[in-house]
């Protein structure tokens, strides 16, 4: 496949609402996963209303702003659900020299609009809200993977445009709806802005990510995948290019577009075709004691938990081969996810009984 490179950074921004052809916008859509692991899809309110994401937002900062203890009440366990606090994870042990100066919150899948696990007061007034917004997310994320499908011409027989799809439906998953918040520093604070990070570099570990953010709240970065020079060089002097909360031609939309990037799981999927980019979230330079408080939202798409990981059945991915054998073929997409968590928060998942203590100091 050709690509043209665009300036460095520039991600390009698709619109899948339906204006054109599906096929054009899935070759768009394939091209971007391909060459940035990152797309913008165009967020005029068509897919998701802008209004849902406002007052998810709204209820993101309720949530955040309620008492420690309370929030505390749902602390994070190894289903990977629940309130992690500031410097719980590290996403970047290797660099960091403290876990990420940010605090999250994980919500797995509803069942009849109802969360599988213990909420806040402030999160159980808002259960069908959050329900609601986590179907939108699931079914945008099967759109994309819709499109993905057709751009990568699955074999027909294979079941074509539903294969990626059809394999992220009917069982339960990694799913996951990821409230965040990056703080300002409080001023007493031992943050040292040299080497402190709000979320560390790292990838994501599924199919595909949706991220929602809110305009004049920017620190995302990436490495492009073109400019990687060792596979796990992360650190201070690797390529780092800023992502944009609002590229341009977009600055006069409703709501800022999602950004769509893809996980570890679906580029090992693809045979790497599809590149899962390393990315950070940085403190902005300018403003004192980390600047102002940064809200984002995460939905982290992943395929039904018992799916096994064979190749995707496509010729584009056939041509990239699988000599080097990633051992990921055999695993199931729940293996995968807790290989991935196991390394990203040290010490919940150690098989001892002070797990529970390590969390709770965090
Ligand atoms: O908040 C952000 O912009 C990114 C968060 C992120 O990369 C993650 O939670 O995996
Ligand atoms: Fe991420």
């Amino acid at each position: 496949m050709a690509i043209q490179n665009p300036p460095q950074g520039q991600i390009p921004v698709i619109d899948i609402s339906g204006t054109r052809p599906d096929v054009e916008t899935a070759e768009e859509l394939v091209k971007a996963a391909s060459t940035y692991g990152f797309v913008y899809i165009k967020n005029e309110g068509k897919d998701i209303p802008v209004k849902v994401i406002d007052d998810i937002f709204d209820v993101s900062k309720k949530f955040f702003s309620s008492p420690t203890e309370e929030k505390a009440q749902c602390k994070i366990t190894e289903s990977n659900r629940g309130w992690s606090g500031m410097h719980t994870e590290t996403l970047d042990a290797k660099n960091q020299r403290v876990g990420d100066f940010k605090e999250a919150m994980n919500l797995g899948e509803f069942i009849d609009g109802k969360a599988q696990q213990p909420l806040t007061p402030s999160l159980i007034e808002h259960e069908k809200d959050l329900a609601n917004f986590h179907k939108y997310c699931h079914d945008m994320m099967l759109k994309i993977l819709t499109l993905f499908s057709i751009g990568l011409k699955i074999d027909e027989e294979a079941g074509g445009s539903s294969w990626i799809p059809a394999r992220h439906q009917g069982g339960s998953s990694g799913c996951t709806l990821r409230l965040l918040h990056y703080p300002s520093i409080p001023a007493d604070s031992d943050y040292q802005p040299s080497v402190d990070i709000r979320a560390g570099a790292h990838s994501d570990y599924g199919s595909i990510t949706l991220l929602f953010q809110r305009p004049g709240q920017p620190g995302l970065e990436i490495i492009p995948p073109e400019t990687r020079t060792s596979e796990r060089d992360f650190g201070p002097t690797a390529a780092w290019t800023p992502v944009p909360v609002c590229p341009p031609g977009t600055e006069n939309d409703p709501s800022p577009p999602i950004l769509v990037n893809i996980g570890d799981l679906l580029s090992h999927w693809t045979n790497n075709l599809m590149k899962s980019t390393v990315h950070r979230v940085v403190f902005p330079k300018e403003g004192k004691h980390g600047g102002e408080d940064r809200y984002s939202i995460a939905y982290f798409g992943h395929p039904v938990g018992s799916t096994v990981l064979e190749p995707i059945p496509s010729e584009m991915v056939r041509a990239l081969g699988t000599s080097k054998g990633t051992g990921v073929e055999a695993m199931t997409a729940d293996e995968h996810l807790m290989s991935r968590l196991k390394a990203t928060y040290l010490g919940m998942y150690r098989d001892d009984e002070q797990k529970d203590e390590k969390v709770a100091a965090a």
